[in-house]
């Protein structure tokens, strides 16, 4: 017999908050309520059963929607020990996505085209589905599950479910339809109805993206930061470019693709021209949100007025700038380079941000900033305790001194081909538009001191490291 919702829920309050994908960490857990169960299996006497649940979370007063995969065993094998969510009158209640038994019939419902209950499963136009592959669910620090299929298909189970069409479905498709070969191939994705806002609200969301695994793609983060270690490992007297590992040719193509991507985007959702005086309520914006980041991080408050001054500017650009959809959390880890050239993942956004903020249209050389920000990372993040004194660390001034100026260097230099293969790919030349770039970067720097601060602290140095170049 399976355990009552009621005794999943009260095991959910303590399971949830050590998931990885779980965005409502540091916050008490006031409820957990499924809000719609489907079985995904028929009833089977001995074998594992699958059921599909939403479940709303409420904290502070705020509910948020999370998708689940239960799995039921009545013996848990070792493996999947790990999983376990509740065990309760000799049933044990554990997370499926572990479970290659029971997600292989994912692959059945995309390939069929089935409804179930409140879920759709759908199929790309064109897509044909093999089934029968044995999942594996991704190690990577993520805010969603990814499974991999064999090695064909990767399926993103989006974790925290918003009502609509997620960016990521939505830039996909689009991009598909244009034929544009820096993504990778769409298969099919899974929606479902859920409570909307409003009395009696339903909407559909999206539950569930299948992909084309890029099985010999390397991430973009590995390929940069082994070229930075090549840097610092070399004769200090050899320049960037000839250091081994140079990195700056992949970085020239990847400003190509990135611009190609726009350009698609452009096409597919059109563009429009914001005008000049609404840039003064954009850096108001960024004014706000530096506001609330020195507050919260007080390493800021230095950089504060030579950043406000950089606003400034923007505010009074004085003229109308175009805005288009855009990637939205562009960095060295949402893309890979692959047998046909760089490839770009992740279209949904800046995670913590609402849907309508992450459909909005933006100009596009806020990639661009995304990126190079990424570069500066790269460069600046095994510098991991130079911020502190050199003696402190027990090396001379000379050494600390040397590795600033290389991360700059490999910065640089990388900056320089990246902006170049993004003109020549046909984007708006970031050299031609100081003022929005820098603006860009300086918002990204000040959104990524919060980031670090509140996920990563032993990161941020990083941001922080690189404000004095920003700002001057
Ligand atoms: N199509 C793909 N092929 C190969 N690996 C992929 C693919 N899509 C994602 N990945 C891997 O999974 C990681 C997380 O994917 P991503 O879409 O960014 O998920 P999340 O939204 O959870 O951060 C990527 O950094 C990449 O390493
Ligand atoms: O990949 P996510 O959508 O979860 O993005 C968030 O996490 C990123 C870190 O994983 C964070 O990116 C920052 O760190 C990267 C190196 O780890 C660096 O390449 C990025 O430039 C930097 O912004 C991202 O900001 C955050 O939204």
């Amino acid at each position: 017999m399976r355990p009552p919702d009621r005794s999943i829920e009260q095991a959910l309050i303590g399971w949830l908050p050590r998931q990885r994908w779980f965005a409502g960490k540091g916050r008490a857990i006031t409820g957990v309520e499924i809000v719609t169960g489907t079985d995904m299996t028929g009833p089977a006497e001995d074998g594992p059963q699958l059921r599909h649940a939403l479940v709303e979370v409420r904290q502070d007063g705020v509910r948020d929607l999370y998708q689940l995969l239960l799995g039921f065993r009545a013996r848990l094998p070792d493996r999947l020990r790990y999983a376990e969510i509740l065990a309760l009158d000799g049933m044990h209640v554990y997370d499926a996505a572990h479970d290659p038994q029971l997600t292989a019939v994912l692959l059945e419902c995309l390939a069929e085209q089935m409804d179930l209950g409140p879920l759709s499963f759908r199929r790309a136009p064109g897509a044909v589905i093999e089934t029968g592959l044995v999942s594996l669910a991704g190690t990577a620090e993520q805010s969603n599950t990814s499974l991999v299929f064999g090695d064909a298909y990767i399926y993103k189970m989006f974790r925290r479910i918003t009502p609509g069409v997620n960016p990521d479905l939505e830039l996909n498709l689009a991009l598909s339809e244009r034929g544009c070969r820096h993504i990778p191939r769409l298969y099919g994705w899974a929606e479902m109805t859920v409570p909307g806002e409003g009395e009696g609200g339903e909407q559909r969301a999206t539950v569930g993206m299948l992909s084309e695994f890029l099985r010999t793609a390397s991430d973009g983060w590995q390929l940069a930061t082994t070229s930075v270690r090549d840097l610092y490992g070399s004769d200090s007297d050899l320049p960037a470019d000839q250091a081994g590992g140079d990195f700056a040719a992949e970085a020239e193509r990847l400003g190509t693709a990135t611009a190609s991507v726009h350009r698609d985007l452009a096409e597919a959702f059109g563009v429009r021209e914001v005008p000049a005086q609404a840039l003064r309520a954009v850096a108001a914006r960024m004014t706000e949100q530096l506001d609330t980041a020195c507050a919260e991080v007080p390493e800021l408050a230095a950089y504060a007025e030579s950043i406000r001054s950089v606003y400034k500017d923007l505010a009074e650009l004085g003229r109308p700038v175009p805005v288009q959809r855009i990637h939205g959390d562009y960095h060295l880890g949402q893309v890979m380079r692959t047998d046909r050239g760089w490839v770009l993942l992740d279209f949904e956004g800046e995670p913590a941000r609402t849907l309508a903020e992450r459909q909005a249209p933006a100009h596009p050389l806020r990639d661009v900033a995304g990126m190079l920000r990424s570069f500066e990372y790269a460069a600046r993040f095994l510098l991991a305790g130079h911020h502190e004194p050199a003696a402190a660390r027990g090396e001379d001034a000379g050494t600390t001194g040397l590795l600033e100026s290389r991360a700059r260097e490999w910065a640089d230099h990388n900056r320089g081909a990246f902006c170049r293969g993004y003109a020549e790919g046909g984007g708006p030349d970031p050299d031609a538009h100081r003022v929005l770039l820098r603006a860009f970067e300086l918002d990204k720097a000040v959104y990524e001191v919060r980031y670090e601060a509140h996920n990563r602290p032993t990161w941020l140095h990083v941001p922080l490291g690189s404000l004095p170049y920003l700002t001057t």
